[in-house]
This record gives structure tokens, C-alpha cells and sequence, in this order.
């Protein structure tokens, strides 16, 4: 019996790998398929990384970084794609002329694209040049649908260290100048506060996402999940509200049910949204 099933939307991520499966293309794959849609990917990166840190970077060369989003939006087609790590100001370059070649980018008639301003890991650990971050901003940023920095990228990117509910609003009204159509500033390291906030804005109106700060130390890959769940509820049709709204839902029960893995920190689970089979 021949089976023709319908294809399942699609949607791409143009990220690192992380040896460890937490993090980087390995947490956007993951979060994607949870999430109803096939993940494509353009590999910007190898680190050697477990739950302790990053040992070491290899980076992929921009042209094949291009290419890569090339053969997989020509054929494949995708409906929403995303940024991780980028590692250099030379593959953020070629990102930028690629998915400007291929109709990735801002505004109605374009690809919805998400940018995750990744500077560093959650330990520290740079994964990305200094020179890179300004490419982000002036090359990335003006292309981008939603832009999802943390607080430490939020301070790298406008200089404003966030502590409160104003100085969110602040920081969200500098980021939304320097380009992209929705900001999305996340709360997750504002450690001493027991709710976390999320602010989605988009120059005019602000949604709040909030909920209780989730007891534990394993939050690897929490924002490339909360970037990629977004991206795959764009790629199914969703309104950036209601997509970052899906995404929310999702990341926070991944928090919830995150484990514990090496000696050190632990993912976010997908597994409370697949079905189990065993
Ligand atoms: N302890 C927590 N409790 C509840 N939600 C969390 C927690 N940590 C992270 N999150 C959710 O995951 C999102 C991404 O985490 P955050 O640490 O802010 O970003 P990143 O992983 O990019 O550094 C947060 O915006 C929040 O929605
Ligand atoms: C390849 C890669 N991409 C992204 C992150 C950031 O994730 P986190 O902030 O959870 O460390 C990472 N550690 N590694």
C-alpha cells in the first residue's frame, strides 16, 4: 500500500549545533517538531559542548551557511524561519543577502523572520565575535519580523540593564527602533523576581506574558525553544500574538518538565507535547 500524506508546514533554523542536545539546532528541532512542523536547517557552527559549557567552535563557511538556505527554501518552501547562534560577522552578512534573495524577512509579503540575538551561552561562554553583535543590530535587526533577546543581549544590543516593568518598556521602545516589526524582551534572567514577564511589543501595543518563576536550574535551550516554538506557530499560520502566545504556553511546561543531564545544566523537555509510543 502506497501512503501520500499531506506535507506538514515547514519552517527553518539557521543555528549551531550543540554536541550535548540542548541547546542550538538540536533544541529548535526538537521544539519544531513538537510544535506540528517540519524543521529545515542551515548549520552555522559545530561547538563542543555538554552541560557544563562550550570547549570549542568550528564554523561552517558563510557561503555554505548561504547555500544551505538556499536548497532548502527553493525546494522544501518554508513558512517562518529563525537565527541562533550566527558565530561571525561574515556569516551574519551572508544571512542578511541570502534571506533578502530568497524573501525572508520583514512585513507582509515577506517569510515572517525570527531573530534570536545569541551572544553568548546561558554559562557564558561567547558565541559570537564583539565586532558581530553590531552586525546584528544594523544588518539583522531591520530584516527582522520579532526579535527575542534576553536581558544580557538586551544590555549587549541598547545599553539598558532591565530590572523592572519600566525599564522593560524602555528597553522594548529601543530595540523596536533599530528595526524589527515585534520585540519580544524575555524576563528569564531576572533571577530575583518570582514571576517571569515576557513583553511583546509592537511600537504601539504591548502583550505581558507572566507566570511563576519555575523552580530549577535546568533552563538549557530555553530560549532557542521559546524562538523556535514562535516560529513554528508562524509557519502554521498564526498572528505573531497568537504565536508568541502558543510559544509561551509551550515553554513554560518545557521549563516545568526540564531534567536534570551531566553534571551540570540540564535541557527544557519537548516530551510533555510528543506522543509517547513506548
Ligand atoms: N525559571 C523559569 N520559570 C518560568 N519560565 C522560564 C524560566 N526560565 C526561562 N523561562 C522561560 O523561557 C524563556 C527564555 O528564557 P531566558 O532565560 O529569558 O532566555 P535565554 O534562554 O535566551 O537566555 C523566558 O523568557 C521564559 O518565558
Ligand atoms: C549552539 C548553541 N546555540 C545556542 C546556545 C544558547 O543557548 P543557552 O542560552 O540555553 O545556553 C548554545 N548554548 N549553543
Amino acid at each position: 500500500m502506497t501512503a501520500v500524506n499531506p506535507t506538514p508546514p515547514r519552517a527553518l533554523t539557521i543555528a549551531g549545533s550543540d554536541s550535548g542536545g540542548a541547546a542550538g539546532l538540536e533544541a529548535d528541532l526538537r521544539a519544531m517538531t513538537a510544535c506540528g512542523v517540519h524543521g529545515c536547517v542551515a548549520v552555522t557552527a559545530v561547538t563542543v559542548q555538554n552541560s557544563l559549557g562550550v570547549s570549542g567552535v568550528h564554523l561552517v563557511p558563510a557561503e555554505t551557511v548561504a547555500a544551505q538556505v538556499r536548497a532548502v527554501v527553493t525546494d522544501i518552501g518554508v513558512g517562518a524561519a529563525k537565527t541562533g547562534m550566527l558565530a561571525s560577522r561574515e556569516i551574519i552578512d551572508a544571512v542578511a543577502d541570502v534571506v533578502d534573495e530568497v524573501g525572508i524577512g520583514r512585513g507582509p509579503r515577506r517569510t515572517p523572520f525570527v531573530v534570536d540575538p545569541v551572544a553568548a551561552s546561558m554559562r557564558g561562554d561567547p558565541l559570537l565575535t564583539e565586532d558581530a553583535m553590531e552586525a546584528i543590530r544594523t544588518r539583522l535587526f531591520p530584516r527582522a519580523e520579532l526579535a527575542t533577546p534576553n536581558l544580557d543581549e538586551v544590555r549587549l544590543l541598547a545599553g539598558i540593564a532591565v530590572t523592572d516593568a519600566a525599564t522593560a518598556r524602555e528597553a522594548a521602545e529601543a530595540l523596536h527602533a533599530m528595526g524589527p516589526r515585534y520585540v519580544l524582551v524575555k524576563g528569564g534572567h531576572l533571577r530575583g523576581s518570582p514571576e517571569v514577564v515576557d513583553l511583546l511589543f509592537d511600537g504601539e501595543q504591548t502583550w505581558e506574558f507572566s507566570g511563576p518563576r519555575i523552580d530549577t536550574p535546568h533552563v538549557h535551550g530555553a530560549g532557542d525553544a521559546l524562538a523556535s516554538a514562535t516560529c513554528a506557530a508562524l509557519a502554521r499560520g498564526l498572528s505573531m500574538p497568537d504565536a508568541v502566545a502558543s510559544a509561551e504556553r509551550y515553554i513554560r511546561r518545557a521549563v516545568a518538565e526540564s531534567y536534570p543531564l551531566g553534571a551540570g545544566v540540564g535541557p527544557v523537555s519537548p516530551f510533555w507535547a510528543v506522543q509517547a509510543h513506548v
